[in-house]
Parts: C-alpha cells; sequence; structure tokens
C-alpha cells in the first residue's frame, strides 16, 4: 500500500468484465482529473499462446493441466515487483497481451504475442484490471501492495456465457475450444481465482434473472436489465447505506454488508460506492479532488 502512488484493482476471472467495467473508472477519473495508468493482468502472462499450447500439451502428457489462472503460465513475481516498485517510485515498465489483429497489428506483431516493453508514464495512481489483483500464494503477495481492491464476479454460468461469446466472436476460437480451457482451468479458477474475493474491498456479482442453465448453449449475454447486482462490501469504513438506498432505484440490503441493485443501475452504484473510496485515496496523496465539483460537472 502506498499513499504517494496508489494502486486500484479490478480483479475477476476471464470473461468475468474487468475491461468492460473499466469504464466506469474511467469516468471517476476523468470527471477528477486524475492521471490513471491502466496496466491488464493478461501483461503478466508467461508465455505467447504457441508457448501456451505447447505447455499445455507438455502438461497433459504428464497427465496435469496449466491454466491462464495459475501460477505456472502467469509470473506472479513479476506482478509483485511491478506494484511494489510504483507504490515506492510511481514507475515502473509494462508490456501487454495483444489478443486480435486489432490489437496486433499496430505493432506490426501477431495475435497471441506480446508486445515490447516500455516505461510506465507518469500518473496519480497504477489502475489494475484482470485475473490475479488479489493474488496471494506461498511465494508472493499481490493483494497487500493494493489499497483499494474490487471483485467484479458475475455468478459462474454468466461468466462462462460472457466468455464463451466473447473468446468466439472477438478472439477467434472455436467453441469447442472455449469449453475445454473452462474445463482445463477449474483446479486453478478454486486454488487462484475465487479465494481473491474474499480479500476484496467490495464484490460486484451480477446475477441473471433469465435462464442460463445451460451455458454452453447460450447464443446472447443476459443484458443488464435482465439480471441484479449484489454488492458486497468489506473493511471499508462509513459506507452510506442509506443515501445509496435513496439514489439507486430499485435498491436494496440483503444483509448487513450487501446491497442489491437492478442491473440496469450497475454503472451509477459503481460510481456512487467508488468515488468517495477514490477521493479518500487522493486526499492521502496530497491531491485535492471535490466530489462537490463531480456532482456538479
Ligand atoms: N455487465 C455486462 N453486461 C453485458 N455484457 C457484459 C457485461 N460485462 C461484460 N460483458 C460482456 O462479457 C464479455 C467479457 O467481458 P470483458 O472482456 O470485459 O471481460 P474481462 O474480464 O476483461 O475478460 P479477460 O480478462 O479475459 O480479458 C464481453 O463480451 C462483454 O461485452
Ligand atoms: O482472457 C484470458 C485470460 O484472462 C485468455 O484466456 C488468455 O489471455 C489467453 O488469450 P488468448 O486465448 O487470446 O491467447
Amino acid at each position: 500500500m502506498s499513499a504517494k502512488h496508489p494502486i486500484i484493482a479490478i480483479t475477476g476471472s476471464s470473461g468475468a468484465g474487468t475491461s468492460t467495467t473499466t469504464n466506469a473508472f474511467r469516468h471517476i477519473f476523468r470527471s477528477f482529473d486524475i492521471k490513471a495508468t491502466e496496466i491488464e493482468g493478461d501483461s503478466f502472462h508467461r508465455y505467447t499462446r504457441p508457448e501456451m499450447e505447447v505447455q499445455i500439451r507438455k502438461a497433459q502428457e504428464q497427465g496435469r493441466h496449466i491454466s491462464y489462472f495459475g501460477s505456472e503460465a502467469n509470473d506472479f513475481n513479476l506482478l509483485e515487483e511491478l506494484f511494489e516498485g510504483y507504490g515506492q517510485t510511481g514507475q515502473g515498465k509494462i508490456r501487454r497481451y495483444l489478443h486480435s489483429f486489432d490489437e496486433a497489428v499496430p505493432y506490426n506483431q501477431m495475435p497471441g504475442t506480446f508486445s515490447p516493453w516500455h516505461d510506465l508514464p507518469e500518473s496519480d495512481l497504477l489502475f489494475y484490471e484482470g485475473l490475479h489483483g488479489g493474488i496471494v500464494t506461498e511465494e508472493n503477495n499481490v493483494a497487500k501492495h493494493v489499497d483499494l481492491l474490487i471483485g467484479m464476479v458475475p455468478i459462474v454460468n454468466l461468466e462462462w456465457i460472457q466468455k464463451i461469446i466473447r473468446d468466439t466472436t472477438d478472439r477467434g476460437h472455436s467453441h469447442e475450444a472455449v469449453m475445454s480451457s473452462i474445463v482445463r482451468s477449474m483446479d486453478d479458477y478454486i486454488n487462484y481465482i475465487t479465494p481473491q474475493f474474499s480479500r476484496t474491498h467490495v464484490n460486484f456479482q451480477r446475477v441473471p434473472t433469465v435462464d442460463t442453465s445451460n451455458p454452453f448453449s447460450a447464443k446472447d449475454i443476459p443484458t443488464l436489465d435482465e439480471s441484479f447486482v449484489v454488492i458486497r462490501f468489506r473493511g471499508v469504513k462509513g459506507v452510506d447505506f442509506p443515501y445509496y438506498l435513496n439514489m439507486i432505484d430499485g435498491a436494496f440490503m440483503s444483509r448487513v454488508n450487501t446491497m442489491v441493485v437492478p442491473g440496469g443501475k450497475m454503472g451509477l452504484a459503481m460510481e456512487l460506492i467508488i468515488t468517495p473510496l477514490i477521493e479518500e485515496l487522493m486526499h492521502k496523496k496530497g491531491k485535492k479532488v471535490s466530489s462537490t465539483e463531480w456532482l456538479l460537472r
């Protein structure tokens, strides 16, 4: 943790919607004139796509699995070093994992490869979205460097629908290939991904209100209006539930630390909840921001 160079992380599984919800954060950063450097969890993969295919085959021959959720396929050392270094100096180096032709062509590279390393630009805070923002293993503790940790967790059927549809439409994978990657990832999902959601300050869990009982045959992603969002707080002081309930039409409390909002209000709920938390981080840093100004914009 670092008052001077804070780190915000949204952590979630592949297809959970961490990239999509980054927009709510971007809006807050813009409103407060905060310079946030965004980084993606996939940058910490250890292998290019062809190298990973070799690793998957090797593991299969040895009767075991390797997946993008675990420590074998990701360099948690590198992630922890970046967070620790950024907290101390506000600097660091990053590269990108290029998923699609759209991402790869500007670098004159192929999808499934890494961009060259580059220095992080100067910033007020580091914003991570990806798989491992709250990871803790025997060797590494990434979570302890994060000042605000948010979990993005659709219920698992919805997560799979989102992953299958995104990977087949945008990333050029076959339905069968995505299904087998879900199966192959299951142990790592349980051991690496889910424990993070007990370390988060706030979890946003989207729950559909339409039938998703066979996620493998779904043709489309349930819309926000076809879902509710369960929002759980942990270790956050002074949460103003009455204010949120008043501001968000249709919101209700389901437990003392848990509020439920209609899916269509997820963006509003995120902004209302996250804004004061970011404001507090900026106050600790000594940067003046005012929520009154934000509300009037
Ligand atoms: N709230 C939402 N409502 C409807 N669709 C959503 C929502 N959130 C995400 N999606 C869809 O789910 C898919 C996966 O979302 P996204 O790419 O943001 O996931 P991700 O967590 O960043 O995945 P990865 O880490 O694998 O890149 C996308 O097609 C996105 O449009
Ligand atoms: O989203 C993922 C993990 O978060 C992908 O599964 C991983 O990045 C590999 O990507 P690709 O299948 O495009 O090579």
